[in-house]
């Protein structure tokens, strides 16, 4: 990414909540080009922010910028959302990052706001390899062309055209490394259970789990096929399918993990109201 697709956001950036997810969609922009001068961040802590970027404790003496990331916590919202909605002015665009808070209420409580895009991002943008699936309230089609510049650098960009569906989404990508990580600490521990020594068995996991990973990224196969490549008929790796497939089990736990997280963002926009 360069400088030059950067300005085209015309003007700054304000992170209001620069913590961990935030945090990471800036080191990647800087190590990609923006410059750190164009942006300001705000944590509650005023603990420095990447780079060398400005960090401050409170909005006080700010306007509104052109691009404002709302980045704390659903549940924090309704502390700061008169603030930000100061900040949020007629010529301010508004991502916001927070699970579960929808287009409606975040127009609720920033009425003043430009456009605002409900965004979610997930850990691996820090090294570009992450997904930021997006929505707007209107005009997606001007704003795809602004953000899809922003956003690349930190991976696959995925414009959803159904906000029904928007949790969902987070579920999958924005909690999925989170699964994932489980999965590959529960395939390690069972390893060690079975006679493993522990820190050969995190090694090896690890490696297996990100080479896995790496060749699915460069193959147009279905992960079916892809797991059928690796099974040898009547051998070792099909005997462990066959206990993942039984009675579909992993499906059923794959669908009720993702039910759960998407429920779970119902009751997040809940908490992100004011009463
Ligand atoms: N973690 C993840 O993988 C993902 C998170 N998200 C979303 O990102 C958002 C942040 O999550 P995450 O980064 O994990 O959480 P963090 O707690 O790391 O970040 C929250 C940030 O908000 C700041 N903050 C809290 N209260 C205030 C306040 N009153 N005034 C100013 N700043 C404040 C915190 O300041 P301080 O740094 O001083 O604590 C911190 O920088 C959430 O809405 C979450 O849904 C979305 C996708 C993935
Ligand atoms: O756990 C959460 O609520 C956030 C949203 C996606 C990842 N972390």
């Amino acid at each position: 990414m360069t400088g030059k697709a950067l300005a085209r956001l015309d003007g700054d950036m304000l992170i209001y909540g620069c913590g961990t997810m935030a945090g990471a969609m800036l080191s990647r922009w800087l190590e990609c080009g923006l410059k750190p001068d164009l942006v300001t961040a705000i944590r509650k802590s005023g603990a420095p922010a990447a780079g060398n970027v400005t960090t401050l404790s409170d909005s006080k003496g700010l306007t509104a910028p052109s691009l404002l990331i709302l980045g704390v916590k659903p549940q924090g919202f309704p502390d700061v959302a008169a603030d930000v909605s100061r900040l949020a002015g007629p010529h301010t665009l508004v991502i916001s990052i927070m699970a579960g808070v929808s287009l409606e209420d975040l127009r609720l409580a920033l009425p003043d706001a430009g456009q605002i895009v409900r965004a979610m991002p997930n850990m691996p943008v820090a090294n570009g390899r992450g997904i930021v699936a997006l929505i707007s309230e209107r005009d997606q089609a001007t704003l795809s062309k602004q953000l899809n510049k922003l956003m690349a650098p930190l991976g696959l960009v995925e414009w959803i055209s159904t906000e029904a569906s928007f949790n969902l989404v987070t579920a999958l990508t924005g909690c999925g490394p989170a699964f994932i990580y489980r999965i590959v600490g529960a395939m390690a521990g069972a390893a060690v259970r079975l006679g493993l020594d522990p820190d050969a068995a995190d090694r090896m996991a690890r490696a297996m789990v990100a080479g896995a990973a790496l060749t699915m990224l460069d193959s147009d196969e279905t992960p079916a096929a892809m797991a059928a490549a690796v099974a040898s008929p009547g051998g070792m790796t099909q005997a462990g399918l066959d206990v993942l497939d039984s009675d579909g089990r992993l499906a059923a736990l794959m669908a009720d993990t993702l039910r759960a997280a998407r429920e779970r963002g119902r009751e997040l926009a809940a908490s992100a109201r004011m009463d």
